[in-house]
């Protein structure tokens, strides 16, 4: 009886696998384009905005980043595995409003970008910056544009699953899901006991993308900062102190349009109030409950003032840490202020 149940598990893996993976047509299409430099795409600005590239050029970039970065060396990995990876990565985002694969792709920079303009790479070395990038790439998979409490309303097949860091749990079983599919196998060459690494590294950055998280972890962080204050080599040593930055580096990096110029984030905004207020819709048409006001349309016009609060409860703690861990990222605790600016000055309009 096991037996059988084991077999049918592989054979769900098998065709999740098959349907999840990017077509070997595609992959060899982008294994022949040329890969401009990191400058040519900017990716090493805190100030990154993507608006102006084709979904090809983020494909390119990512590539850029896996080079610069030395990991195709380093992991020996088949650079056409690469190509089909990534391509697979992207093919498992939804075309939702704001959890999509331009989402992943603006955190995997801004993560590239903090990673060498601090020089922190150096404290993680390559094994945990790999599984940082992966992490960044990989940790919204599959979002279907509804948060947890919206899983556990609609006792969604994942709340079964997972009672708690529902998404979370999902992206990063998405993940592995794909790592794992013949052809996008980017970790095969790697001994098992670095694979172990990568992949536990892997879960905690995804989990640590679940704001509950964030919050259980960051007065612990702030307490070590104002005590530390700049990263010394010494945070390389302590496996804890790691990976409480690496957890608050996750959030960091996927709450970053906060921290990006004045027409970036309020385009970006936009797009996070479209989904926000479609899963209230369907909270109204489908489970027939009055949603909270961040998802309500009709509280359209208090988003301003939402704004000034999700700044204040939860943006400018966590870049006040990082500006005094390293001067290098002063530049974004900067415009998470003038970004702040611009909300009152819409919230006292309305
Ligand atoms: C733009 C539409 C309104 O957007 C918001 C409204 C309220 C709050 S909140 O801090 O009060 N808070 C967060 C925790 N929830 C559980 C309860 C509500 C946050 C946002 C918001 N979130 C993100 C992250 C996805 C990005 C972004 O730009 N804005
Ligand atoms: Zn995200």
């Amino acid at each position: 009886k096991a037996i059988t149940a084991m077999a049918k598990q592989s054979v769900t893996l098998d065709v999740l696998s098959y349907h999840a993976s990017a077509s070997l047509d595609d992959a060899q299409r982008l294994r022949t384009l040329r890969i401009p430099s990191s400058a040519h795409f900017s990716l090493h600005e805190l100030a990154f905005d993507d608006i102006e590239m084709t979904d090809d050029d983020t494909l390119r970039a990512c590539l850029r980043m896996f080079l610069d970065l030395d990991f195709v060396e380093r992991f020996h990995i088949d650079y056409s595995v690469l190509c089909r990876w990534l391509l697979s990565v992207k093919k498992n985002y939804r075309n939702v409003t704001y959890h999509n694969w331009r989402h992943a792709f603006n955190v995997a920079q801004m993560m590239f970008a903090i990673l060498t303009e601090t020089q922190w790479w150096k404290i993680f070395g390559e094994l945990e910056c790999l599984a940082l990038i992966i992490g960044c790439l990989c940790h919204d998979l599959d979002h279907r544009g509804t948060n947890n409490s919206f899983q556990i309303k609609a006792s969604s097949p994942l709340a079964q699953l997972y009672s708690t860091s529902t998404m979370e749990h999902h992206h990063f079983d998405q993940c592995l899901m794909i790592l794992n599919s013949p052809g996008n196998q980017i970790l095969l060459n790697l001994s098992s006991d670095d694979y172990e690494k990568v992949v536990k590294v892997l879960e905690d950055a995804i989990l640590s993308t679940d704001l509950a998280v964030y919050f259980s972890k960051r007065k612990a962080f702030i307490e070590l900062v104002s005590d530390e204050r700049q990263v010394s080599p010494s945070w390389g040593e302590c496996e804890d102190r790691r990976g409480l930055l690496r957890a608050m580096l996750m959030t960091a990096c996927d709450l970053a349009a906060i921290t990006k110029p004045w027409p970036v984030e309020r385009r970006v905004a936009a797009l996070v109030a479209g989904e926000f207020f479609r899963q209230g819709d369907l909270e109204r048409q489908n489970l027939n409950l009055t949603p909270i006001d961040i998802m309500n349309r009709d509280k359209e016009d208090e988003l301003p003032a939402m704004q000034v609060k999700f700044i204040d409860t939860i943006c400018l703690p966590i870049y006040e840490a990082f500006a005094v861990l390293s001067p290098a990222l002063q530049p974004m605790l900067d415009r998470v202020k003038s970004n702040r600016a611009h909300w009152i000055d819409l919230a006292n309009n309305d």
